[in-house]
């Protein structure tokens, strides 16, 4: 296997690119779809920002080195990898901070109606913010979406891709569907952007959210994205309307009157630090360009699931087996899969883990070679048929998974 591995590897056009992230020798990185790796111009740049543009210039950064545009200016790059128009996409706060943001906005755009409509075991921030929002929440199972949408939904929010076992829905259709009902429909981009193919705006999408720390490599905590279609621009109400969302910031006026498009997102000062090391991973991303970054990860989630359906048969995989269908990572299903996952990182082999069963293998196609999902499925493997895992010491839950 390791062979085959390695010649895939010697005829991937994209093998010149793992050269450009900083990873740690004898680690093999499956995780980035959590947190993915530190481009190695990330340190260089971050380090500029913080002695010459923050250290030497100070204030005056702000317009010298355009800090103040770094919102707008991250958004536009971010914007060919979801299919938006560059001025749709703006780069701000956390995915739920803008998720809060974005209900709010629906919730105004559609008067007379107060549901959003989402489907149980969604990622728990997305379904935490609408229940700390006005509106009410109505959870539907995914084949059952839209049978629910009626005259009370003024929001279908969903998440593309499902963190926990990598299916995809269909954007077009149930766009569509809620559009048809006369709702807004709100995608969670997370575990899409920079890895699965997005047109936001052939499917008609009117709102979307998406992280900068998972397949744009933009740090741990980095900035998120929110797309709003241009359509909406005029009509958009941002509940948390903060002084950098004004038309005029530095006008210091006492009355709030919204920037001109997505720019009245914007709530509170950028953290620059962070948005530097955000654009790095961007630039990365969009310099690949989404196209082979998708192929890349098929072939090479389609390699590491033929060689699990091999050599580790007694794992369960819960995502579709059609690559297409699925966001760019694999999930099995074991009754210990917590302690599998902390002896295979004691092996250097780096998944993760999400309650209650689930071992969960994300390809980062940018920088995850085919010897890495060798070398994993090896190491998994061996751990199976030696029955490593069954130990005390294997099975104590830390803080973050
Ligand atoms: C689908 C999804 N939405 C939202 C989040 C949370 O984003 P944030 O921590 O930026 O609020 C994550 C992961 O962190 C996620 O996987
Ligand atoms: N922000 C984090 C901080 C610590 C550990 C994990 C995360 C994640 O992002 C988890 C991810 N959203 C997931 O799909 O499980």
């Amino acid at each position: 296997m390791i062979d085959t591995a390695r010649a895939l590897d010697a005829g991937d056009p994209l093998a010149e690119f793992r050269g450009r992230f900083d990873l740690p020798e004898g680690v093999v990185y499956l995780d980035g779809n959590s947190l993915g790796a530190l481009p190695r111009a990330t340190r260089e740049r971050v380090s500029q920002v913080v002695d010459a543009e923050w250290g030497r210039d100070l204030i005056r950064s702000w317009n010298s080195a355009d800090w103040i545009g770094m919102p707008q200016r991250i958004g536009a790059k971010i914007a060919p990898l979801i299919g938006a128009q560059p001025h749709e996409v703006i780069a701000c706060d956390s995915v739920s901070v803008n998720l809060s943001k974005l209900i709010g906005a629906a919730l105004q755009m559609r008067p007379g109606r107060n549901v959003v409509l989402s489907e149980p075991g969604n990622f728990p921030t997305d379904l935490y913010m609408v229940q700390g929002s006005p509106a009410a929440q109505r959870l539907a199972a995914r084949d059952k979406i839209v049978d629910a949408l009626d005259d009370d939904v003024a929001l279908l929010m969903l998440t593309h891709v499902h963190y926990k076992t990598g299916e995809m829905f269909d954007m077009a259709a149930l766009t569509k569907a809620a559009h048809d009902a006369g709702a807004l429909v709100l995608w969670d981009l997370s575990h899409s952007g920079g890895a699965v193919p997005v047109d936001l705006n052939a499917c008609n999408a009117d709102l979307a959210v998406g992280c900068g720390y998972k397949y744009l490599n933009g740090g741990p905590g980095a900035p998120a994205y929110a797309f709003v279609a241009e359509r909406h621009h005029d009509a958009l109400h941002n509940p948390i309307s903060g002084w950098m969302g004004h038309a005029a910031p530095f006008a210091f006026s006492d009355e709030y009157e919204p920037a001109a498009g997505v720019s009245r997102l914007l709530a509170g000062t950028p953290p620059v630090l962070a948005m530097a090391a955000l654009e790095c991973g961007v630039d990365l991303m969009a310099e690949i360009g989404i196209e082979p970054l998708v192929a890349k990860s098929r072939a090479l989630s389609e390699f590491f699931r033929a060689a699990m359906a091999e050599h580790c048969p007694q794992l369960e995989c819960v995502s579709p087996a059609d690559a297409p269908m699925r966001g760019s990572q694999l999930s099995y299903r074991h009754k210990d899969a917590y302690a599998l996952c902390q002896v295979l990182i004691a092996r250097g082999v780096i998944g993760d883990f999400r309650d209650p069963d689930i071992l969960r293998f994300g390809f980062a196609p940018a920088y995850v070679s085919y010897e890495d999902a060798a070398k994993a499925v090896n190491a998994l493997a061996e751990i199976l048929e030696n029955d490593e895992w069954d130990a005390p010491q294997f099975k104590k839950r830390a803080a973050v998974t």
